[in-house]
């Protein structure tokens, strides 16, 4: 009892260690306060605005742009600063200024005579625009967010102070300055940037950067320059994290997609994985046979690509024959996974050519497998080890793809609970009655939340272990992630690989989808995962990427009467048929929570000469009367605390518990 604050009047009783800590960092009563004062004003602030992007597949333009216009709130804040005062087409130059500021000035038609002119005007402008996007931030947060090169004038001219006299002249000198020193430029950029970084306070990917489109990687190096972001996984973020950590099945299956979608060069040339033994054996094995399925999608064939496009077919199928022989070992090793009927390279009468799935038996297209032995069909032929060796180094070499993929388990994890909300890739796996589905992870039984958690810490674990026992249980569970059955970021009973490369009859094709898809318009079982994750049934929401919305067919992103929103609208160009738009966004800010819609986007070019915004719909889904302040978020919530515990440190001065700690002048010297 010694060590704590015991007077009448103290109302929490702290440990005295504590405080005498935090004296530290406020050592008077003064300091301690003006603290408390400053944290006060910052809880009154609203709260800043949530951006959250999903199932990007690597499509980096489209990407790029959402970022840059953050989904429409850069728009907004012009409309509202210019309503009827700017013509339309002004604001949109004054929008793409803003998103691209540098290729917009290349593009300046104007003579010598006018240029000082326009470039005052739109400095002015974006001085405004800043001041607006900024106007919710504290000083101290703003001025961190400064370039060097021009914080003290950026601070003169977004904090102006009202009382100054001649403040217009004041104002308009630093402006001619910076025209006459030929700087306007180059502070364009900077405030443009600037503009773009205050729009958005925080940025949720939720899952799926990877896979289909042609730059995760570009994406990736987004990430590492945003200013506070965080990363649910999603299955196609899943494969390259275990690729990076050495899992044979997931290199396999990342070489397979990639070859898929026509993309090596990102594996070869940008992430600098040698791919010339798995080419020069896929020539020697796979040199006439049919290649029809395997064929790159989205490319025509012509007389001038054929051999190279043909190449990269040859490749894929002997990469993905590869994929069964080593997935079948993690299912041999793992039977709680559930998963022996996909060791489907056994169910084949190589002789009639016929495989069986789930008990029916169908014709194959194609029975050239000159890699496998009917009678041994798992085991990899030693050329076949000896790729699947010199890939491993090259993934786990890799410097870049190891790179992006810390910065995916630093920001990234299976969920995040944020402000109220709770934030998942795909879903939360469930049985037929509604109850949370229970797995087996290495003979313990996990289900709901818990479940969630286990999984998060085996994918650290496979990456940042290793003991081979370890880091092999971490690489299966990440595999599980990819493709289990009740793997929380896949939630189908298959993938149907084998099926859609070897069976013309589409009827194995089907991926049957986990009753959690068709509960997931239920108020009630939305409620029930939000309450496992210690959330408000109420106000909280759920919010997942994962399947793409069909909206030509009339699917609604908003399921369960608002509790759940689902933002795969498909930024995929390949989906973009199937969806009939290019991608749902979700802006939470101070007034609200809103559902973005975005119409194909098809260059940055475009974008640029065009002006084209892409952002087509904006639907409101809640907006609150009184504006939502910094109080009532997560980090509200901490400065609530810390103010407690100031208020305590006070308290101690004052009682006498604490000394003030002042230094003489000698010892400050
Ligand atoms: O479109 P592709 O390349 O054929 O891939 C289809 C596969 O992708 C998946 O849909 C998984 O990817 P998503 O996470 O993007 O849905 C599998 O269920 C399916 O087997
Ligand atoms: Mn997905």
């Amino acid at each position: 009892m010694t060590n704590e604050l015991t007077g009448k009047e103290v109302e929490t009783v702290r440990d005295i260690d504590y405080l005498k800590l935090l004296a530290r960092q406020y050592p008077t009563i003064s300091a301690a306060t003006t603290e408390i004062i400053n944290l006060q004003a910052i809880l009154d602030l609203p709260k800043g605005t949530e951006h959250y992007i999903s199932d990007v597949h690597g499509e980096f333009e489209s990407f790029r742009h959402v970022l840059k216009n953050a989904s429409g709130v850069i728009r907004n804040k012009i409309n509202d600063l210019y309503g009827n005062t700017l013509r339309e087409s002004e604001k949109k130059a004054l929008a793409t200024l803003i998103y691209y500021p540098a290729e917009k000035l290349d593009m300046l038609d104007i003579n010598e005579r006018e240029i000082d002119d326009w470039y005052r005007i739109h400095l002015f402008r974006l001085i405004e625009v800043c001041k607006r996007v900024s106007s919710k931030y504290t000083r101290s947060k703003v001025r961190k967010a400064f370039p060097k090169e021009f914080a003290y004038i950026l601070d003169e001219l977004l904090n102006e102070n009202e009382d100054r006299i001649n403040k217009y002249d004041y104002y308009n000198k630093i402006i001619e300055t910076i025209i006459d020193l030929d700087r306007a430029r180059a502070f364009i950029i900077a405030i443009s940037n600037l503009i773009q970084r205050f729009a958005v306070d925080r940025l949720h990917i939720i899952g799926d950067i990877y896979d289909r489109g042609p730059g995760a990687d570009i994406i990736m190096d987004m990430l590492k320059e945003y200013h506070s972001l965080d990363i649910q996984w999603g299955n196609h973020d899943m494969i390259w994290m275990g690729a990076c950590a050495g899992s044979e099945a997931l290199i396999a299956n990342v070489v397979r997609i990639t070859a898929r979608y026509n993309h090596l060069e990102l594996l070869e040339d940008r992430y600098g994985i040698n791919l010339l033994p798995l080419a020069t054996f896929a020539m020697e094995n796979y040199g006439s046979g049919e290649l029809s399925k395997f064929m790159p999608k989205g490319v025509e064939v012509t007389e001038k690509n054929q051999k190279e496009l043909e190449l990269i077919a040859k490749i894929h199928k002997a990469i993905f024959l590869i994929q069964m022989k080593v997935e079948a070992e993690i299912i041999y090793r793992h039977p709680e996974y559930g998963m022996s009927d996909r060791m489907l390279l056994d169910m084949i009468d190589y002789e009639k050519g016929t495989v069986k799935v789930d008990g029916v038996e169908y014709e194959l297209n194609s029975t050239e497998f000159p890699t496998i032995d009917p009678k041994n069909p798992f085991i990899l032929t030693e050329a076949e080890k000896d790729i699947l060796e010199r890939l491993k180094r090259s993934f786990m070499n890799s410097m870049r793809l190891n790179d992006h993929v810390q910065l995916l388990f630093s920001k990234g994890s299976m969920y995040k609970v944020f402000n109220g909300n709770l934030l998942l890739h795909g879903c939360m796996p469930m049985n037929d009655d509604g109850d949370f589905n229970e797995i087996t992870i290495d003979g313990e039984r996990y289900k709901g939340k818990a479940a969630l958690d286990e999984l998060d810490r085996l994918a650290r674990q496979g990456y940042f272990n290793n003991d081979p026992v370890l880091k092999e249980q971490g690489l299966d569970a990440m595999w599980y992630l990819w493709c289990g059955p009740s793997s929380p970021l896949f939630g189908k009973r298959k993938m149907a690989t084998f099926e859609r490369y070897y069976i013309d009859d589409k009827a194995p094709h089907a991926e049957e989808k986990n009753p959690y898809y068709r509960d997931r318009e239920r108020p009630d079982r939305i409620e029930m995962i939000l309450e496992e994750f210690g959330l408000d049934k109420e106000h909280g929401h759920l919010v997942n990427g994962h399947v793409p919305v069909k909206v030509v067919k009339g699917e609604s992103p908003i399921k369960a009467d608002g509790k759940l929103l689902v933002i795969d609208g498909g930024f995929a160009k390949a989906y973009q048929k199937e969806t009939g738009i290019a991608g749902y966004t979700l802006i939470y800010n101070s007034h609200g929570l809103n559902l973005v819609s975005h119409e194909p986007f098809e260059s940055t070019q475009k974008a640029i000469l065009e002006e084209k915004d892409i952002v087509s719909t904006v639907m409101v889904l809640e907006s609150v009367r009184s504006r939502r302040r910094v109080a009532d978020t997560d980090t509200g919530k901490e400065l609530k605390s810390q103010v407690e515990d100031l208020l305590q440190l006070v308290n101690a001065y004052r009682k006498g518990y604490i000394k003030e700690i002042i230094q003489t002048a000698y010892e400050n010297r």
